[in-house]
């Protein structure tokens, strides 16, 4: 695919069997950007990269303080290019001007994690809290996964399965944010795809990879885009430290 392909809004991308609300849109980026924003990540300096048991991951612009505060500073540009621009240009209903980050504080996501999984890697079953304004703007590269979520107090079988496939776009939001769990099974072949298992089958972009029911992974990056609530400006946080 040689063009992005986009919604005309929002609602044309809901899962409708999961709680409000998830969005899935296939082919967001197309397979040439998907390659170059790969290539970006693998260019940064290896110390940028924080590695945990079962993936590595790197915070843009910086991780937040402990205090879930992000010191102000701009997403490098081949991380928000073509991505956000083209996120907020969604609009969320038909004739609506407003996108899904239109309410939130700072109306555009300014931070952006990216997590890398070998087959065999996941992320246990967690909430992302209330450091961020309540959306979550996923791109995946490089592989498809299966992101796993199930309201908080429901057993791990009770809940729902979505595949995101690469070059993809999942926007989370709304009590699927608030009140479920997501997590990624620490698998290296996904099985049991099935129109019936699977929440947004019908979304999918190209279903063929999946039609055995089953598909080995490869090393999948995904980029979480979010909205962080509290920002302080570098001149700030100087203050406060020469008020000590
Ligand atoms: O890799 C993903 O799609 C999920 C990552 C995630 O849940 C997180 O960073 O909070
Ligand atoms: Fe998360």
């Amino acid at each position: 695919m040689a063009e992005p392909c986009l919604p005309a809004n929002l609602q044309e991308a809901l899962i409708s069997t999961l709680p409000a609300s998830g969005y899935y849109i296939p082919h967001f980026i197309t397979p040439k950007e998907e390659a170059h924003l790969i290539q970006k990540i693998n260019a940064v300096p290896l110390p940028t990269w924080k590695h945990l048991s079962h993936r590595r991951l790197q915070a843009h612009p910086s991780p937040l303080s402990s205090s879930n505060t992000l010191l102000a500073a701009n997403l490098p540009a081949w991380l928000s290019d073509p991505v956000i621009p083209r996120l907020l240009s969604i609009p969320n209903l038909p004739d609506s001007q407003d996108n899904i980050f239109s309410k939130s504080p700072h109306g555009a996501p300014n931070h952006c994690l990216i997590n890398e999984y070998q087959p065999g890697q996941g992320i246990h079953s967690h909430e992302d809290g209330d450091a961020y304004y309540p959306v979550v703007a996923t791109v995946s590269l490089g592989s498809h996964i299966v992101l796993d979520v199930r309201t908080k107090g429901g057993s791990k079988d009770s809940g729902w399965r979505i595949l995101q496939e690469p070059g993809s776009l999942l926007i989370t939001t709304g009590e699927l944010y608030t009140e479920c769990l997501h997590g990624i099974d620490e698998v290296k072949v996904d099985q049991d795809l099935r129109s019936d298992n699977i929440v947004n089958w019908d979304l999918l972009g190209d279903k063929e990879p999946f039609m055995e029911g089953s598909a080995a992974r490869e090393t999948r990056i995904s980029l979480t885009f979010r909205d962080v609530k509290k920002v302080q400006k570098l001149g700030k946080a100087f203050g406060a430290l020469g008020r000590r």
